[in-house]
């Protein structure tokens, strides 16, 4: 397995964010005690024959609006799997019906086999999905290690203590581990030159992609990316584009929403596509791309 890249994480959801940016912040302050950092989650290098996660019938209403019908879902372990669809369409309600900020309305959702319909944020994130939202949302008054730290409070155990007490030299062993840790992922998404600065201070795309270093600190087996491009030029998405290929390689499946249909195709070993609240195709990246329906939906005829 290649460096850095063996964890987990999970984040915050649109419900709990609130909460859990607490959580995480006091958990980080009390310096964190690891579990086990040190297995890959999946087999997969390219793609298994598993399907790791399954919608199946799932309907999303919100009062009168219907924002998913019915909606069946089969995500293969170790795949990159695109959903795309125009605005209003239900990408990012999927995700949050996936990552539990909201309950179907009916339907389940399966993950690695285990039904997690109803589940809280954080107990699905602990059983191993990991997400990262349209619009990033880093701890700007920590700095951008701390940032990764917090992501790795599902994988650890908190000394309550500590939270109260800590001071820098009593640092334990386990305590270095977490920051090694942490610096790992900053350098396998290129932010470890940044790793003491606040986050906040950083521009867009840094923060967007220190929200996927901190996503992988929570050891995802799946990781939800929506919209991780967005606002960014050419050469960052491009970078993007290359980091989802090394999450990949690493083992993780992921299901990334772009509205960037080109990244969408290169990356992605099948996509689906969605309008309002159905699918209406799915397949591989080119044949989704030309279907004459998603054209019609989604892309515009010119494209
Ligand atoms: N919390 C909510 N309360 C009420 N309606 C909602 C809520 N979240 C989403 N919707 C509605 O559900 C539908 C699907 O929205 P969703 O955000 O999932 O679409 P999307 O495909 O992600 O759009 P975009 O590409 O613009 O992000 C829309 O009609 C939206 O207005």
């Amino acid at each position: 397995m290649t460096a850095p890249f063996l964890c987990h994480m999970h984040k915050k959801t649109e419900k709990n964010a609130v909460f859990h940016m607490d959580f995480t912040m006091v958990t980080y302050s009390s310096h964190l005690k690891m579990i086990d950092l040190g297995k890959p989650n999946n087999v997969g290098k390219g793609g298994g024959t598993l399907d790791i996660l399954k919608l199946e019938k799932v309907i999303k209403n919100f009062g009168g609006v219907q924002a998913l019908r019915d909606v069946d879902l089969n995500i293969r372990q170790g795949s990159v799997h695109g959903l795309i669809g125009p605005n209003g369409s239900g990408k990012t309600t999927t995700f949050n019906v996936i990552s539990g900020v909201f309950s179907p309305t009916s339907g389940k959702v399966i993950f690695d086999g285990k039904n997690i319909t109803g589940m809280t944020p954080y107990e699905i994130a602990k059983h191993g999905i990991g997400r990262t939202f349209q619009i990033p949302r880093v701890m700007p008054r920590m700095t951008v290690l701390e940032n990764v730290m917090a992501g790795m409070y599902l994988r650890t155990s908190t000394d309550i203590m500590g939270t109260f007490f800590h001071l820098p030299f009593k640092e334990s062993k386990q305590e270095k581990h977490i920051r090694y840790k942490a610096m790992e992922f900053l350098e396998f998404v290129g932010l470890d030159k940044s790793a003491g600065r606040w986050a906040g201070d950083l521009v867009w795309a840094e923060q967007q992609t220190l929200q996927i270093a901190r996503a992988l600190a929570g050891e995802p087996k799946l990781l939800l990316l929506d919209e991780p491009t967005a606002g960014m030029g050419a050469e960052e998405s491009e970078f993007i584009e290359n980091l989802i290929r090394r999450i990949k390689a690493n083992g993780t499946t992921i299901i990334l929403i772009a509205h960037d249909v080109k990244l969408v195709t290169r990356a992605s070993d099948i996509v689906t596509a969605i309008e309002f609240g159905s699918k209406i195709a799915e397949g591989l990246p080119e044949e989704v791309k030309n279907n004459p329906r998603v054209v019609e939906a989604y892309l515009g005829t010119d494209e």
